[in-house]
């Protein structure tokens, strides 16, 4: 996908007319190595050749608006209300970032309405809009010690006008949406429905997800807490594994569509020997398909280590007519609900090595929700923080139908068309997975996979 300086811009409600609290300390603020000032840009590409073959000047090179308090505001602080909410699955650092928000409005800002709406997008419907929770920095003092979030979230369709109603009912002036892809979709649509109706009301997408999916941010919030708990489950796994006769270790992790968490979490445990995940379609039989390959490490060592992310070999499951362990359907999100990889693999290598006269031991978790339940750890915590700032300040200067994002370690506002224009995946070509291809010792493919080409093509055409 070729993006142009046009499709970075970020929409603004109008002309910024009020001091900030922060223009004394903005005051000699210029672009350094730590800082970008306000009209400076942080490019799009940071490779020469990526740069070279734009034949641009370098005020013409696609690049983000940088994030960050500004010297004038567009909301009169004293007359804002504004709104969060969290929606999707959960994330470890929702309430870190609920707790930043409140406390930069609140304390900075001098924003005295904040209102908490519950249980995801379900809370701005009609039925639920009254429910909401005032929330103010003594409030959210201490939600930041927790997993989960206090606004509660979930799943499942919401009608954008009716959404429209209750921000304008409840006087909302600046709406934060702290979701994932989908939540990305919906605060996009939100937005529309705002400027349809020619409403002054700034949407703030902070976007989470633990599957590390969303384009133009380094990577999510969350992610980092929630793999390094999916690690204590491979070390154990493999533990189990290589005390057991012919240990068979098959740790199944979250990533519906990405396999960065199965990716990271098998890096830093490093004791994984195979990592299967979406991206990356394998054959379960044949001299070089993953059966032989999971044969010939239980000869050699005695046990072998499996990651599997949920979403690898999907193709599989049905081909291995094992339709007890099919997905069925979409969840109320739209989201397609998967079939059972782990229990795949732990049939047919059961059934393989036992026919090899090699009667395994098997070790299979399931870690599922234990690894985004989890709290935010030190590092998530600090970026919750930050992403947190960054988005009120984006607000408070009338950014809107814009997400805050990370990006090359820069802060920046990332349009919410281009969030949700394409998947983030682990590229079978770079160098993340060349990383895992070093670690696990692993071939490149497996067999010869089933419409690998087609997989491929579908993923990285963007
Ligand atoms: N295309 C869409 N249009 C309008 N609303 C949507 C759309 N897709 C998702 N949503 C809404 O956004 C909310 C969150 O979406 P979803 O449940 O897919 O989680 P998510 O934000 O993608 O987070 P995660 O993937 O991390 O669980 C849901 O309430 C859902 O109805
Ligand atoms: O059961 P739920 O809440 O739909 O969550 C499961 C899914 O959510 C995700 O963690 C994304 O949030 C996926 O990896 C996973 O499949
Ligand atoms: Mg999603």
């Amino acid at each position: 996908m070729t993006l142009h300086l046009d499709d970075i811009r970020v929409r603004q409600l109008g002309e910024c007319r009020y001091d900030s609290p922060f223009s004394e300390l903005l005051s000699t603020k210029q672009t350094s190595p730590h800082y970008v000032a306000e009209g400076d840009r942080v490019l799009l590409e940071d490779t020469v050749s990526m740069l070279a073959k734009h034949g641009l000047p370098p005020g013409r090179v696609p690049s983000f608006e940088a994030a960050g308090p500004r010297r004038k505001i567009y909301f009169d602080p004293a007359r804002v209300t504004a709104g969060i909410v969290t929606c999707g699955g959960l994330c470890p650092g929702l309430n870190n970032v609920i707790r930043g928000l409140v406390q930069e409005l609140s304390v900075h800002y001098g924003v005295k309405r904040i209102l908490g709406f519950r249980n995801g997008l379900q809370g701005l419907t009609a039925e639920h809009r009254q429910d909401t929770v005032d929330l103010t920095p003594d409030s959210v003092r201490d939600i930041h010690n927790a997993g989960g979030t206090i606004l509660g979230s979930s799943r499942g369709g919401q009608d954008a006008d009716e959404m429209v109603d209750t921000l304008v009912l409840r006087g909302v002036d600046v709406m934060f949406v702290i979701g994932g892809d989908g939540g990305m979709r919906a605060a996009t649509f939100l937005s529309e429905a705002i400027r349809a109706r020619g409403l002054e009301i700034a949407v703030v997408g902070v976007p989470k997800t633990i599957d590390n999916d969303l384009p133009f941010t380094d990577q999510s919030f969350g992610f980092q807490s929630a793999f390094a708990r999916a690690t204590d489950f491979i070390s154990s796994v493999s533990v189990e594994a290589a005390a057991s006769p012919n240990g068979v270790g098959i740790v199944k992790l979250m990533g519906r569509h990405s396999g960065f968490i199965a990716s990271y979490a098998a890096l830093a445990a490093n004791g994984a020997d195979i990592v299967l995940i979406p991206e990356v379609p394998f054959a379960l039989g044949g001299p070089d398909g993953l059966l032989a390959h999971v044969e010939k490490h239980v000869r050699a060592k005695g046990f072998v280590v499996i990651v599997v992310a949920e979403g690898a070999g999907q193709d599989l499951i049905e081909q291995y007519g094992l339709p007890q362990h099919n997905g069925r359907g979409t969840d109320a999100s739209g989201n397609v609900k998967l079939g059972n990889i782990g229990e795949l693999l732990k049939e047919t290598i059961n059934a393989h090595l036992t026919a090899a006269g090699l009667t395994p031991t098997m070790r299979y978790l399931d870690p599922s929700y234990a690894i985004r339940s989890v709290a935010a750890n030190a590092y998530d915590s600090v970026y919750c923080l930050r992403l947190a700032h960054a988005a009120v300040h984006a607000a408070m200067a009338g950014r809107t139908e814009v997400a805050v994002a990370r990006w090359r370690r820069r802060f920046v506002h990332v349009p919410l068309s281009l969030m949700t224009s394409r998947r983030n995946q682990v590229d079978p070509d770079g160098d993340l997975w060349m990383s895992v291809l070093e670690t696990t010792c692993q071939p490149a493919e497996f067999g010869a996979a089933p419409d690998r080409d087609g997989v491929r093509a579908a993923v990285f055409s963007a």
